[in-house]
């Protein structure tokens, strides 16, 4: 028999892994939170970068977004520094909070006003207070998310109660996959 012919013969085999549905691939969360750490990677914010990711009930990405400034706020003119404590009027001008669109609230605007309600936000930070409102305005109703970083402050803390109050749920997701790496030149 050729060397052609045997392996054609084994990829026939009910052995050879191409007969077979792989088992590596990525499942939904992952993939959904992966989305959303993709999506941070466009952040220009030298500290933190937030992606998230708006899924719908039959795992459709509806949308995505990251932090960064207002559509036409150039980047290298407003500020990405944070005003020290106790700043003066003038510093607390030069505080990127006072500018940043969040990724949460990018995602939601990105859906361009469509019915939310019943779907899923991925987000690679907890949401803020702001965030929580818009999420629970639009129906969302399960928040995953990757890092609880700020989880002491009293944004957060907000954020949780009003979430806690009307029943939205959240939970930390623990990926089944610890790295995924994405090869541009693979084949
Ligand atoms: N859930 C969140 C929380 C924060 N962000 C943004 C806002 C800022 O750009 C950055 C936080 O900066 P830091 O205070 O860590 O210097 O992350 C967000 O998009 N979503």
């Amino acid at each position: 028999m050729s060397e052609d012919a045997a392996q054609d013969l084994e990829a026939q085999t009910s052995k050879s892994p191409e007969n077979h549905k792989r088992k590596d691939y990525l499942h939904w969360d992952d993939y959904f939170m992966a989305t959303s750490l993709l999506s941070a990677k466009r952040s220009k914010d030298p500290v933190t970068q937030v992606g998230a990711c708006i899924v719908d009930s039959q795992n459709r990405i509806v949308a995505i977004g990251y932090n960064g400034f207002p559509r036409n706020c150039s980047d290298d003119v407003f500020p990405w520094s944070k005003a020290p404590k106790r700043s003066k009027k003038d510093d607390l001008l030069e505080d990127k909070k006072m500018y940043v669109v969040h990724a949460e609230a990018n995602a939601i605007l990105n859906t361009k006003g469509m019915s939310l309600s019943g779907t899923r936000l991925y987000t690679t930070l907890f949401p803020c207070n702001e965030c929580a409102k818009l999420i629970i305005q639009v129906g969302i109703s399960q928040v995953l998310y990757l890092s609880d970083k700020y989880a002491h402050k009293p944004k957060y803390l907000a954020s949780k109660r009003m979430l806690d109050a009307v029943g939205v749920e959240y939970k930390r997701h623990i990926p089944l996959k610890k790295t995924i790496t994405i090869d541009f030149e693979e084949d």
